[in-house]
């Protein structure tokens, strides 16, 4: 393919892309993934760089664009070379006089109030840089120093105990380690969540939102001899754990929710948990250095409701933790309405709740909680509380 026919395809790949997230369709790397399965004819090097210019364009542009033209109008407004290549053969038709370019923004404008007051627009830039792939060592089965040795350019996060930070683009799905479950891929901030559960062993621990498990391996590993079950109500996600936790040697047992029984469904658990983590469904604002698609996927409709599915899933965790017991409250945000305020709201229905302290010296304190930012932290970003039951 020419650089004229790859910022062609590069603009068919994001008028699908903003059609995915207007509809709430699959993310953007499935869309590139998907849009080549069907053309043999492009090459390795035609395929990377087709989604180099996607995920630029992706994260220049804060809102979701009127069109892939449009975007990449944006991205080559601030990139000559790429102006050169409208009108070429087999490249995208020549620029229009005026032409409309889809304007640069990090946080779209109507979720810059959203933001917590600790992320300032210094931060920004931040949020949508390129992120590195953080491990966790399996503390059950290896030490971090082990680890640390097998991996060429390996670094330990200097917040996580069990963290090991590798450059962005490393690959470990193929090495011995990974094959082995020594070693998961899980950010430091996920790592903070699992430490902020403080897991021992005897316990009850209860991962309420546990997806595919990523906070529940790490509970796991941190207390062997805790008794750990993983809800979620999304049957393909914690399908995918079952093997994660034979790949790590965990004891983990399941249980697939149909909302709105969860609490009838937790029957035997209820008041029986010394620790419930609620890693809540959430607008995942903390993770678009990852994910930048999902600013475009956002509306406050869809907010709202992520808002009130927190508040739900809070009160049914309250219901589950036993007399001095604790919650966690996790969500990969940076929206006070998803963070510090939520466990505001929480706190005023239940004033006999106490806020713990947790993870000292990592990240900031926001309302009753603690807040890790990329910008702050070199972690994704997340709100992390712990609430103590009276006894
Ligand atoms: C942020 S994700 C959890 C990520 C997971 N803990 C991990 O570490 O990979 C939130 C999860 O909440 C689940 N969820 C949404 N509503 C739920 C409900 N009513 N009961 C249980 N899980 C729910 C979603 O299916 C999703 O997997």
């Amino acid at each position: 393919m020419t650089p004229a026919a790859r910022l062609q395809a590069a603009i068919e790949v994001l008028d699908q892309v903003i059609q995915s997230a207007a509809e709430d369709g699959p993310p953007a790397d499935t869309i590139v993934t998907r849009y080549f399965k069907i053309r043999r004819y492009a090459g390795s090097k035609d395929r990377r760089a087709v989604r180099e210019l996607v995920f630029r364009a992706i994260r220049r542009t804060g809102e979701r664009p009127e069109s892939g033209r449009a975007a990449i109008v944006g991205l080559a407004n601030d990139d000559p070379e790429l102006l050169e290549l409208f009108g070429e053969p087999r490249g995208p038709d020549v620029l229009r006089d005026g032409e409309a370019a889809a304007p640069r923004a990090i946080v779209p404008h109507w979720l810059e109030p959203e933001l917590s007051p600790l992320v300032s627009s210094e931060e920004w830039p931040a949020l949508i840089e390129r992120a590195p792939l953080d491990l966790r060592a399996n503390m059950a089965r290896t030490t971090r120093e082990a680890m640390l040795a097998v991996f060429p350019g390996a670094e330990p996060t200097p917040l996580s105990p069990w963290g090991i930070r590798l450059p962005s683009d490393s690959r470990i799905d193929d090495s011995q380690p990974y094959l082995e479950g020594l070693v998961e891929v899980q950010d430091e901030g996920s790592q903070l969540i699992a430490l902020a559960c403080h897991p021992q062993p005897g316990q009850r621990v209860l991962d309420l939102c546990a997806g595919a498990g990523g906070k529940s391996l790490a509970l796991a590993a941190a207390a062997p001899d805790a008794t750990i079950l993983a809800t979620d109500s999304n049957r393909a996600r914690l399908g995918k754990l079952l093997p994660r936790a034979e790949r790590a040697a965990a004891a983990i047992e399941t249980r697939l929710l149909s909302p709105p029984r969860e609490l009838e469904e937790l029957d035997d658990w209820r008041s029986g948990a010394d620790v419930v983590l609620v890693d809540a469904p959430c607008s995942g604002s903390g993770t678009w250095r990852r994910s930048p698609d999902a600013r475009w996927r956002l509306n406050a409709d869809r907010l709202d409701r992520l808002i009130a599915a927190q508040s739900r899933l809070l009160d049914i965790a309250a219901e589950l933790v036993t007399p001095g017991g604790s919650l966690v409250y996790a969500v990969c945000s940076l929206f006070s309405r998803e963070g510090a305020r939520q466990v505001g709201s929480f706190l005023g229905r239940r004033s006999d709740w106490l806020v713990q302290d947790i993870l000292p010296g990592a990240g900031r304190l926001d309302g009753s909680g603690r807040i890790l930012t990329p910008g702050h932290d070199s972690t994704d970003g997340f709100f992390i509380a712990r609430l103590g039951k009276p006894c």
